[in-house]
Order: C-alpha cells, then sequence, then structure tokens
C-alpha cells in the first residue's frame, strides 16, 4: 500500500528553522586557524570536528521525529532525531537528537500502541508515552516524504513499513548504505547490545547483517566514547572488494579510522613479509571449479583440520615441548679454560627472564652472554690476546646460539611438520604442507596457526583491539576467532554470517557452537535474524525453496511485504540464445532503471567466456576474478563464489542447469547465494535440465 502524502507546513518550518541554526552555528565558529601555536592547534582540532558535523547535519539534519511525553511532564516534546546531534545554541536543549543517545531507542523499537513505554538513560529508566513517530526524508535540504507510522488515538494501521518500502524500493548503486533511518526493532537491539559479549548473528541473506555491524560500531564509539577507540576497532570481511562496497558506510555515519581488512592481509602485516601464500592456490581453482571431482569436505580436509581447536591445543603442546627444551644441556666455554656454566645460563633463561616472551628471552640471554663474554675479556691485558680472545669467543657465542631453535614462527611450523606427528596430522596434510614450506610458501589455512606461534613468541606486541567484527563468519575457523580474542582484554566481537551461505565449509564452520563453545556463558550471545530486507517477496520465496538442500536446517527467510515481478526461468534451446538472453535482460532492465545488474556464473571460467561475448555485442560490463580490489557498479559478470556479500538491482543466473548447480549442498549454497543477490529482479537461464535444486 503506498499513500503519498504532502509534507507538512509544520515540518518545512521546523526544516528551515534548523538550516538557519546550522548556518549560525557554523558561522559563529569562524575562520579556520593556520598558525603554529600548539594549544590553538588542539582548539582547531575540536573546531574542524564540529564544522564537519554541522556540514553532515546540513545535508540531511535529521529524519524521525517522536513526541514523547515524560512520566513527570504534562506536554508532549517533539524530538528529532539525526545522524548527529545539535544543541540549540540559545537554549542549550538538544535541537537535534544523535540516532544513538539513549532516548532515540524509542525510534527504534516502539512499534505501536499507547502502552507506556520506557528506555535506558545513564541516571536510570526513564518511562512516558509516545504521541507520536514520525519518519521525514529530506534530500537535497528538500523536505520529500512524511510519513506518521504512528498517532496517539489514531487507527495506525497498515502504516509502520510504509517508510521502510520506500526506501528498500530504491535502486542501488555501488556503495552499501546506511539505514539510520529505518532500523527495525530487532536490528536495534543488536546494535545497542552492550559492549562485552561475544555476540554471534546468524542471520537469513538479507538480513542487514553486515549493516547493523557497522552500525553497531558507530553505537559502541558513541556510547563508551571514554573507553572505546575507532583505531582500536577492525572489521574482518572476506576480501578487498567487499571492503570497498561497504566502504561508505562508516564515513556516512561519522566514523572514521576503524580498520577494515581481510584475514589475509592481517596475519601476513603481522607475519612481517616472512611468509608468502603459495601462488595458485586461489580458491576459485581449487574449490569452486568443476574439473575434476571436488573434493568432499570433512574435519581431515585441510582448512577444517587446521582451523580447528583441536589442532591449536596441538600446537599448544609443541610451543611447551619447544619451550622446555629450548636450552642445550652444555656451558658455553668463551675459549679454552673460560667456561659459563649450563647452570647459570638455565637460571638466567628460565628463572629471570620467564616472564618475557620467548623471542625476548632469547634475545636477552644472547645479550646477557655477551656481557659476561666481555667481563672475561676485560680481565685479559695484553690487547692482542684479547683481540683474539674475543673473535674466539664471539664466534663460539655465534656457534651456541646457532644450537637454541630460532623463536620465528615459520621456523618453528616448519620443524613440527618436518618432525612428524606422531600420527596426530592427516598423511595428505602433513606431505602437502611439507611441499609447500620446503618451497617458502604457506596456504592460506596456515596463517591463524603461523600467526598463533608469532604470538606466542612475541605476544601482542601493543596491538590491543576494543571491538572486532567479523563479517561472514560461517566461513572462518574457530582458530582464528580464538587467535583474535588473545588481542583482547575482554571478549567484544560481533560475528555475523550465515550457515546456509557458507560455500567456504571446506575452511569455515558447520554449526555457530564451534564458535560460541569458547566464551563462557555470560560473555556470549546468539541471535537469529529472519525478516530478510534486500529482496522482493516473489525473490525470497524462490529461494526459500532451495534453502532445504543447503542441509543447514534453517527457517525460511521472512520477506517485509514489498512485491515486485515474478521470478523467470527461462530454457535456452541452443548455445547462441545465452548471448541473445543476456543481452535482452540488460536492456529491459535498464530501461526499467535498474542501475546495478549482475550476470553470475558458476565458474571463473565461464565468467570469462561470457564477458568475451558480450564486447563483441556492445555490451560493456565489468568482469570480477579473485583479488579484484574495486566493484564498481554498472552491468558486472561475476562467479557465484564472489558474489558473496554484494547486492544488485537486477540479478541473472547464466546458467541453472543439472551439471552446474547439482543436488549437493555445496551447489544449493551456490545458488542461493547467487539468487539473493537480487533486489527487484531475478531471471534463471538454464541449457539442458534446469537443476534439481529448483524443482
Ligand atoms: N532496516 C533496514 N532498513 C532499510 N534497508 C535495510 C534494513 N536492513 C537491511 N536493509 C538493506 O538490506 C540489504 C541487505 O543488507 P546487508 O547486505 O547488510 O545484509 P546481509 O544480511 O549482510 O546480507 P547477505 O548475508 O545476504 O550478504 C541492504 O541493501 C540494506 O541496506
Amino acid at each position: 500500500m503506498e499513500t503519498q502524502q504532502h509534507p507538512h507546513h509544520e515540518e518545512q518550518a521546523r526544516l528551515q528553522h534548523t538550516f538557519q541554526e546550522i548556518e549560525r552555528q557554523r558561522a559563529d565558529i569562524g575562520p579556520v586557524y593556520h598558525g603554529q601555536d600548539y594549544v590553538e592547534q588542539l582548539l582547531e582540532a575540536k573546531r574542524e570536528e564540529t564544522r564537519q558535523r554541522l556540514d553532515l547535519l546540513a545535508s540531511e539534519p535529521y529524519f524521525g521525529r517522536l513526541d514523547f511525553r515524560e512520566e513527570s511532564k504534562s506536554e508532549p516534546f517533539p524530538l528529532y532525531i539525526g545522524k548527529r546531534g545539535m544543541d540549540d545554541k540559545e537554549t542549550g536543549q538538544p535541537y537535534i537528537i544523535d540516532w544513538r543517545a539513549p532516548v532515540a531507542s524509542l525510534f527504534y523499537s516502539f512499534t505501536g500502541g499507547d502502552a507506556s513505554v520506557t528506555y535506558e538513560a545513564p541516571d536510570g529508566t526513564i518511562e512516558g508515552d509516545i504521541y507520536l513517530k514520525r519518519s521525514l526524508s529530506i534530500r537535497d535540504k528538500t523536505l520529500q516524504r512524511v510519513v506518521d507510522s504512528y498517532e496517539r488515538g489514531g487507527d495506525n494501521i497498515g502504516l509502520n513499513d510504509e517508510f521502510l518500502l520506500y526506501k528498500l524500493g530504491d535502486k542501488k548503486d555501488n556503495r552499501l548504505r546506511d539505514i539510520v533511518s529505518t532500523i527495525q526493532a530487532e536490528q536495534d537491539l543488536i546494535i545497542r547490545a552492550p559492549r562485552y559479549k561475544a555476540l554471534i548473528i546468524q542471520g537469513a541473506a538479507g538480513s542487514g547483517k553486515t549493516t547493523i555491524a557497522l552500525h553497531r560500531l558507530a553505537f559502541l564509539l558513541y556510547q563508551y566514547q571514554q573507553q572505546i577507540r575507532a583505531e582500536r576497532m577492525i572489521i574482518f570481511a572476506p576480501n578487498t572488494m567487499f571492503l570497498d562496497y561497504i566502504s561508505g558506510v562508516l564515513p556516512e555515519l561519522g566514523v572514521g579510522n576503524v580498520k577494515q581488512t581481510t584475514f589475509a592481509e592481517w596475519a601476513l602485516d603481522i607475519l612481517d613479509g616472512n611468509v608468502r601464500l603459495a601462488d595458485g592456490t586461489t580458491e576459485g581453482n581449487r574449490w569452486f571449479s568443476l574439473e575434476g571431482t571436488r573434493p568432499a569436505i570433512n574435519d581431515e580436509t585441510p582448512g577444517r583440520f587446521k582451523g580447528s581447536l583441536t589442532f591449536q591445543k596441538w600446537l599448544d603442546d609443541q610451543l611447551r615441548v619447544l619451550e622446555q627444551n629450548f636450552l642445550v644441556d652444555q656451558p658455553f666455554e668463551a675459549w679454552e679454560g673460560r667456561v659459563l656454566p649450563s647452570e647459570t645460563i638455565r637460571e638466567w633463561f628460565e628463572v629471570e627472564y620467564r616472564h618475557y616472551h620467548l623471542a625476548a628471552r632469547r634475545e636477552r640471554l644472547t645479550a646477557r652472554i655477551n656481557r659476561w663474554l666481555e667481563m672475561q675479556l676485560t680481565n685479559i691485558g695484553d690487547p692482542k690476546v684479547r683481540k683474539d680472545k674475543s673473535k674466539t669467543g664471539k664466534q663460539r657465542l655465534r656457534a651456541y646460539m646457532n644450537k637454541l631453535p630460532k623463536a620465528d614462527a615459520l621456523s618453528f611450523y616448519q620443524s613440527v611438520f618436518n618432525q612428524g606427528s606422531d600420527d596426530f596430522i592427516p598423511k595428505k596434510i602433513l606431505n602437502e604442507t611439507k611441499a609447500y614450506l620446503k618451497k617458502g610458501h604457506v596456504l592460506p589455512e596456515d596463517l591463524a596457526p603461523l600467526v598463533w606461534i608469532h604470538h606466542s613468541f612475541n605476544g601482542a606486541e601493543g596491538l590491543v583491539f576494543d571491538h572486532v567484527v567479523v563479517d561472514e563468519a560461517q566461513d572462518v575457523s574457530p582458530f582464528q576467532i580464538a587467535l583474535l580474542n588473545t588481542f583482547m582484554n575482554e571478549p567484544s566481537f560481533t560475528i555475523l554470517g550465515d550457515l546456509a551461505q557458507g560455500i567456504h565449509a571446506y575452511r569455515g564452520v558447520q554449526r555457530w557452537d564451534e564458535l560460541s563453545a569458547m566464551f563462557d556463558e555470560q560473555h556470549n550471545s546468539y541471535h537469529v535474524l529472519k525478516q530478510s530486507y534486500r529482496s522482493t517477496l516473489e525473490i525470497i520465496e524462490f529461494a526459500n525453496r532451495i534453502l532445504p538442500f543447503t542441509d543447514t536446517g534453517l527457517p525460511p527467510a521472512e520477506p517485509v511485504f514489498r512485491s515486485g515481478d515474478p521470478v523467470d526461468i527461462v530454457p535456452l534451446g541452443k548455445a547462441a540464445d545465452q548471448l541473445a538472453a543476456i543481452t535482452s535482460f540488460i536492456r529491459d532492465n535498464q530501461e526499467r532503471g535498474m542501475r546495478t545488474i549482475a550476470i553470475i556464473c558458476r565458474t571463473d571460467e565461464e565468467c570469462r567466456l561470457i564477458h568475451e561475448l558480450m564486447l563483441p555485442a556492445g555490451i560493456e560490463a565489468n568482469l570480477i576474478a579473485e583479488g579484484q580490489s574495486q566493484y564498481r557498479g554498472g552491468v558486472t559478470v561475476v562467479p557465484v563464489y564472489l558474489a558473496k556479500g554484494l547486492e544488485f538491482d537486477a540479478v541473472l543466473i547464466a546458467n541453472a542447469n543439472e551439471r552446474l548447480y547439482a543436488r549437493t549442498t555445496q551447489d544449493a549454497k551456490l545458488l542461493y547465494v547467487g539468487c539473493t543477490r537480487a533486489l527487484h529482479r531475478l531471471t534463471l537461464l538454464y541449457e539442458g535440465d534446469l537443476s534439481p535444486l529448483i524443482g
């Protein structure tokens, strides 16, 4: 139901007044300071922050209004809610309320009814009544839409979703956007959850997981501004293109400096250039091509095995053994007759330096023996003899220290694989890893173990996280989460994912308790988001039919009532028809105003072939391949495994036949991911027999 409402005069007047107030406050700040005075420079930084806040407000001052009467007051007071807050300069009263402020939570949690409501203020619970809930759309400084979703005493039927539907109907460009104006109650609960938790969120495709995680960071920074710093927050996402796609949201929310990275990039950075990932091990080649048989996934799959907490514990045992046997039971003989007893060396290493990490203990030990050596040399009067002894002593010290293991992650990792493992490591994994390590290469699943070892040798090296977001968390291993946890004083995680989209099951989790089990009860909370906002009712219902084949036991996604075109399933007579069908799909959707259109293929190879055909046919499209760091929008040709996390106005599944999408859980997940990328329109072509997953 779409009832176009005309902007209120009252809101127009308030908006004009708001713009005047913003301008007045902007003018009051005065000119930019360019001088050298340190105190003035600090003040200028604050002023610049205010300027930026006011500029943000000037483009869209607020999006909501809530008339709230506090229990102790006789009249309701209109609260205008915006992305940032602003006080009235004269009265000092809030003029616009930051969406993250406690009172603003009412705007999101309130879903109707005349009963009293409460919110948690810093001084305790505040109770009162709501008289009006109004959404406002302001674009280009113009009030475009006013929708009341609640009026005290009114009939309030059917209006609740209108503003949300209006927002969801938008066409998308190449960036994910903020949703502050339409955050839903179940999403708000997650955004505002307390800081010291490992929140684990299973959310249906399009339920807003990525978006919520970013809003949660903005909330935490606001709520705990004295304790949390943006530079100590980090977001892990599956690839650099996805990072590019989400990179606009935090700046829109006024948040800067949060590190956004992939696990591999982060790990390689910590390992400081000492480790190289093997070439030719891209996931497209290894796991998503159709050549040969696709490897079965079980606990002996390398990613699952090396990502398990059992492997982590086994490595810990090896590290303990290393530490216990670190020293050689030999004295250090600097030259004939000048001996440092092994008991003294042991005392330094095991008692005096026991509080240091192994790398530091080793370094300190070298320095200490060196000092002892220098002392011995001072007793030698003859300079020539002293020089000779010094040379011998230094050479012998080097040789002595070389007998001790290196406290270096890669060397240690190599040594545990080379020593064998009493059958703990499955033969195939052992041999494959040894072969890579021999060439100085590692595989992606070796990164968490290597950083773990590095951490054991060197400690956190000053790295502390105040909060960690892990997106697409069904694809990360328990070992990775345990590793990230060591960089926090107390667990503060937002871990989000969807098991039905677990296409990287060869390295990810199969159940959420694989992750939650590592946190104690008070630190761990699990949420399920069933409502899906991205796609039309028809697309969600269609994708829900594929869901049971993923074998995850997850409930179907629940659509918001946004109806669109039916899903099209089109058989292809002969190969040439495919190009014609793709061309007409693109043209048709462009004419209908779709801004982002994706041709989703099963493999890299299929993408390349289709893309090659498109160019001579006069269709410009971006071909997405692994390792790409930018998502440009427009028309895109993308393999399904790289489309995860992205969304497009219109999606064409290039060939949904039985060969490409067989009746396996892995193919079901891939097809589910592909179909759920579409916001407004979805078409599936197929050549030969239709995939049994569609039925
Ligand atoms: N409350 C909301 N109001 C408006 N739009 C919303 C809301 N929640 C989610 N959306 C929109 O739904 C779409 C999906 O959001 P997002 O990509 O964050 O979901 P997701 O759960 O991470 O999806 P997936 O797992 O399928 O990648 C986005 O376009 C987002 O803007």
